[in-house]
């Protein structure tokens, strides 16, 4: 039995109980659209309890003695490592990712938790020269006090993970909201993997509602410092604003649009298989995925025959089943949506060399040849299995079409001359670009985070740590001071 799999109750100072809201929410299964749960939703009074839990736990977690704090660390990886089979079931069953992506997604949890069990040995301060005579100047690093931080779908266990671990890690509270589709790996997961690590009673509070039901108050509420939100950059401008004027901190990892471009020296068979990687793995569903494909026409008809041979072998289907490289889209509203585009697409001319069948909320891989750039599927994020190759002729044009886009977060460029492409990634308007390689990059010591609409916030190692920390000025005047008057 996977007791995992039974985790539907709200987290909220320690205790596992039902939200006090009447409204129901549904977990279904979206390949099979099986009911894996009912249960109720946190209602407000519940967040408030949530939030109020996490600053009063907060207090002693930040005297806590830092190999104490490490310690739950090394016992929460210990837990994962412990479960693993059971957590790749919850991420099957609950997200619809597949073995593969399953045992990305824990590699990726397990680093980041490693990275944030050296936190505590990180909050070091500065002792700085003072223009005034006498005074010496002591700037502490400090917890913020309590983070909010609200999660996306698509790789749930760590995206939250990415923000829980070095929050904890250095010395804060954290109230956790999970997107509603996968309250268990983006959520409860994680409270149970921290609380058999020994992780204090109320410091982690996960809550699982719908906004309908919360409204703005998650972002509102008195007691979060700071917001750390991974989403739409939709929703994230929302939560930007509201923020904003609540004079809260925010980090906002947003959308993106990435271009993997092959120049005309490229190793195409090394530029097929990134590109393949960076477009479908989890169905397409990530961040950083490569929406657009832009190609030297000198090499275009040898990569595109290339890339139709390899996408029209890959399998789709059932998550469970070890060889599936494509399994379903998280509901069926990502499904119209990605439907709506491909006809979206086609209306505008753009011609589709493979297209798929949808099978409930399987959606088959679609490659649109030569898209231009001012069609939508060359402007929107495409979250699915959908493809756009674009032709260009030299450096110059590549710019323009890599950049003509509002959005900035990763990209790739493949090329046999390293500082050619050097050179062309520092004329990229994007946070992340990767040299001979794919545009799905996460490193837990590394600068995270976008450029223009993909978000304002770097997490991730040192950034994480200035991310979920503030400074503290105290000085000490150890001559007697002399004032102007009185
Ligand atoms: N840059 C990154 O690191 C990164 C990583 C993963 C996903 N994403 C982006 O996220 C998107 C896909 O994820 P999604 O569909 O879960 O995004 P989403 O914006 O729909 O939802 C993200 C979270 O925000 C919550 N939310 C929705 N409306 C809200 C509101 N008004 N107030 C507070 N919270 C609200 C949702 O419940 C969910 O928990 C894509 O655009 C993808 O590129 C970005
Ligand atoms: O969706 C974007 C993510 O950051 C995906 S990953 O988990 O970092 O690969």
């Amino acid at each position: 039995m996977n007791e995992l799999k039974q985790l539907h109750n709200q987290f909220i100072n320690g205790q596992w109980r039902d939200g006090s809201s009447d409204r129901k929410m549904e977990n279904r299964n979206p390949f099979d659209n099986e009911l894996l749960a009912t249960y109720h939703a946190a209602s407000k009074e519940d967040l408030d309890q949530a939030y109020e839990t996490a600053k009063e736990a907060q207090k002693s977690w930040e005297k806590t003695n830092p190999i104490v704090q490490r310690e739950v660390f090394e016992k929460a990886h210990q837990y994962i490592e412990n479960n693993h089979e059971k957590i790749v079931e919850v991420i099957i069953d609950e997200i619809g990712g597949t073995r593969l992506k399953a045992e990305f997604e824990i590699g990726l949890v397990i680093n980041m938790i490693k990275e944030a069990s050296t936190f505590p040995f990180r909050m070091n301060g500065q002792i700085l020269p003072s223009p005034t005579d006498g005074k010496e100047n002591r700037v502490y690093r400090v917890p913020l006090g309590v983070v909010g931080i609200i999660s996306p779908f698509n790789f749930p266990f760590f995206l939250s993970m990415k923000s829980v671990a070095p929050a904890l890690g250095a010395g804060n509270g954290v109230v956790l909201k999970p997107h509603e589709d996968t309250p268990i790996t983006g959520g409860t997961m994680i409270a149970k993997i921290f609380e058999e690590a020994g992780l204090p009673k109320g410091l982690l509070n996960v809550v699982t509602t719908e906004i309908a039901e919360i409204g703005d108050n998650f972002v509102e509420h008195p007691i979060p410092r700071s917001i750390s939100f991974t989403g739409s950059t939709k929703v994230g401008r929302h939560i930007g604003k509201v923020a904003g004027e609540n004079l809260k901190e925010v980090h906002l990892e947003l959308g993106g649009n990435s271009a993997l471009v092959v120049l005309d020296d490229a190793d195409i068979d090394l530029a097929v298989s990134a590109a393949v990687f960076s477009r479908f793995t989890h169905q397409g569903q990530i961040c950083m995925s490569a929406n657009r494909l832009i190609v030297h026409e000198k090499v275009y008809d040898e990569f595109v025959e290339k890339f139709v041979e390899k996408v029209s072998r890959l399998t789709t289907g059932d998550p469970k089943n070890s060889n599936t490289i494509i399994g379903p889209l998280i509901n069926e509203r990502q499904v119209q949506n990605t439907v709506q585009l491909i006809e979206e697409g086609i209306k505008e001319g753009a011609k589709p060399i493979i297209r798929g069948n949808v099978n409930g909320n399987i959606v088959e891989p679609v490659v649109f040849d030569e898209v231009k750039r001012d069609m939508k599927l060359a402007k929107a994020e495409l979250f699915a299995p959908v493809v756009s190759i674009m032709k260009v002729s030299n450096d110059q044009e590549i710019l323009e079409i890599a950049n003509d886009t509002s959005y900035g977060l990763s990209g790739a460029i493949h090329t046999q001359d390293i500082e050619r492409g050097a050179e062309l990634a520092k004329e990229m308007d994007t946070g992340m670009i990767h040299i001979n390689d794919g545009t799905i990059n996460d490193e837990p010591n590394v600068a995270f985070g976008g450029m223009k609409n993909s978000g304002v916030s770097r997490l991730n190692g040192d950034w994480s740590l200035d991310a979920f920390t503030t400074t503290k000025w105290i000085s000490v005047q150890h001559t007697r001071k002399q004032f102007p008057y009185s």
